[in-house]
């Protein structure tokens, strides 16, 4: 049994952005949503042979100029070759220009895919991932990397592939063209830039992915703050919250200052070299013929172009592949309640059997929050837990939900050990309420079905009906809703899905009593003819329960049917009772 074996989230491990990420720890496997197919990247292909190679024939003109003119050849001639060397560039511009359009094409289809892959991805991961997780950090990695991830593929191909195409292109052609011992200077001198290049690559990685981590922290910071900010003001903690977000900017300032700095010294140190190189060129081209020298002079500043690009984008380069590498962490996190193989379906309709045996959790690495849970419910009963706040009522309510998997025990529905049970059917057949609704800005509709496609009306009027909303045009925008209205649209949810156990935390904020007689019928309806966990805040709700359990530090400390403990003045549920009445 995997009762004992407990399961430890391994997302903690592979949690993005906790650690700076190289070229090395890329998982090209998962991005395989950015291949175009063979047809399109056969096309790219050639159409970057083309800008490539068209630019590499002007200079071939240009000697032939120079030497034709110095040895006094007729203007219809000189006038030809020029036309010829205009016709090349406009069409080495006009293959440039379909070349980066394609390569735009092709990278933001790509990552389109593999957009909506991660944000899939991102959806379907549980709660525990989640938890660590705000959701501005999720939208960074979802929109920013992705985005960015986009832009260094259209410059990776026409920047990288293109660049080192002409280079290969100048020196093969030098060598042919002018003289194999220039052409093996030409290939000393590109071999010592790229050399250059690489180790200024690893200087400039650290700061950009720092400066990518910062970006993250600083939007979860600002998303998380934000969400929060009447409870923040309310208790005048905003001005903590603007320090805060001052000391995050700084931060953010201070990793992209010193990603600039980096940047402009590579900058700065190829343009020395560059110069170094032409003067070289002119060196060599002593003994040569005019016509030639210039040749030499066009090809080493041609190859200036490709080398200063790489330089440019080097820290996009570096943005994007940290977060490529960061894309491919996220993409390798897996599940903490994983889908079983094989599956099995909860029992399909009617009421659910509940059984938690001897249940123990903990959150991630966290101290142990349950110990020894044990609650067993015929299909039909319904529980009530109660407890001080932080005993643990609502773990047990995200256990039997299949939010969490028990680090030790089984929790059981409808006889079926839940980590067997096909997900799909959990979610249909379990209902959970929370204290947390959440209401969109949408159609009451869309609001009641969560955006999914409902075939007629009258199960979505019969739901609103259950819960006294019988007054609510499904086609009318929610807009802000009371307490006890968001409560009663979760429950009208509820009753939408129809499920055979429903585990539900009641509303512990304060209800008009109109309100409250609403939301107490709504329950009552929805726990009739299904089993129920009822965690309770109002003990007066408690009268509707069959069992009771009494939850204290992660442990049932009493647990039995309501009468029974009833009858037992020396026992806590009593002994709360009489406390709350006296
Ligand atoms: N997502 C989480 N990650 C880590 N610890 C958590 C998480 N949720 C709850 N805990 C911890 O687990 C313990 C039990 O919390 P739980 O929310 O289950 O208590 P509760 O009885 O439902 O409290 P309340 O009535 O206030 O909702 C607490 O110590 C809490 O801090």
């Amino acid at each position: 049994m995997s009762a004992s074996s407990p399961s430890r989230p391994s997302s903690r491990r592979a949690a993005p952005g906790r650690h700076a990420l190289g070229f090395h720890r890329f998982r090209f496997r998962r991005l395989r949503s950015l291949w175009p197919g063979p047809g399109p990247a056969v096309l790219l292909a050639l159409a970057i042979a083309v800008t490539t190679a068209l630019p590499l024939a002007a200079p071939q003109l240009t000697r032939r100029f120079v030497d034709d003119a110095a040895a006094g050849a007729g203007t219809d001639r000189l006038t030809l070759i020029a036309l010829g060397y205009l016709g090349l560039a406009v069409a080495g511009q006009a293959a440039r220009i379909l070349t980066a359009w394609l390569a735009a094409r092709l990278a933001w289809t790509g990552t389109d895919r593999l957009r909506e892959r991660l944000a899939g991805h991102a959806l379907g991961l549980d709660m525990a991932f989640h938890g660590r997780h705000t959701p501005g950090e999720m939208i960074e990695r979802v929109d920013g990397d992705v985005a960015a991830v986009a832009g260094f593929v259209v410059a990776f191909l026409l920047d990288v592939v293109a660049g080192v195409l002409l280079l290969c292109g100048v020196i093969a052609v030098v060598t042919a063209t002018v003289d194999p011992g220039v052409g093996a200077v030409l290939l000393a001198y590109c071999a010592l830039i790229g050399l250059g290049m690489v180790r200024a690559q690893r200087l400039a990685v650290p700061s950009a992915t720092r400066a990518r981590e910062m970006n993250a922290a600083l939007s979860g910071y600002l998303e998380e703050r934000l969400a929060g900010a009447e409870d923040l003001r309310a208790n005048g903690a905003g001005e903590h919250a603007v320090r805060r977000f001052h000391q995050l900017s700084a931060a953010l300032w201070r990793a992209e200052r010193h990603g600039d700095a980096v940047g402009s010294s590579v900058l700065a140190a190829t343009g020395v070299a560059f110069a170094a190189g032409t003067a070289l060129m002119l060196a060599l081209s002593g003994t040569l013929s005019a016509g030639t020298a210039v040749l030499l002079l066009q090809y080493t500043l041609m190859i200036r172009t490709p080398f200063e690009r790489l330089v440019n984008q080097l820290r996009h380069y570096q943005t994007a592949l940290a977060g490529l590498g960061r894309i491919g962490d996220l993409l390798a996190v897996r599940n903490t309640v994983p889908e079983p193989s094989p599956a099995a379906e909860l029992p399909g309709a009617g009421p659910l059997s509940l059984e938690l045996d001897a249940v123990d959790f903990a959150y991630g690495d966290d101290e142990p929050v349950l110990a020894g849970v044990t609650i067993r419910l015929a299909p039909g009963e319904t529980l009530g837990l109660v407890g001080r706040t932080g005993s643990g009522k609502s773990t047990i309510a995200r256990l039997v939900a299949r939010l969490y998997d028990p680090t030790a025990g089984t929790v059981r529905v409808g006889g079926l050990d839940l980590r067997e049970a096909d997900t799909a059917s959990v979610r249909r057949r379990i209902g959970m309420v929370t204290q947390d609704v959440q209401v969109f800005t949408a159609t009451v509709r869309d609001n009641l079905t969560l955006f999914r496609p409902y075939p007629g009306d009258d199960r979505l009027l019969e739901a609103l009906a259950e819960v006294g909303l019988d007054d609510w045009d499904l086609d009318a925008e929610l807009g802000t809703v009371s307490a006890g209205e968001a409560q009663l649209l979760a429950l009208a949810r509820a009753f939408l899905a129809d499920p055979g156990l429903v585990v539900l935390d009641e509303a512990s904020s304060r209800l008009d009593p109109a309100t409250e007689r609403r939301v107490d019928l709504g329950i009552t309806r929805l726990l009739t003819g299904r089993t129920g966990v009822l965690i309770a805040h109002r003990l007066a709700s408690l009268s509707r329960v069959d069992q009771i359990a009494v939850v204290s530090d992660g442990k049932i400390i009493e647990y039995g049917r309501r009468e029974d403990l009833l009858a037992d003045p020396a026992g806590h549920f009593a002994r709360m009772l009489a406390g709350v009445r006296r």
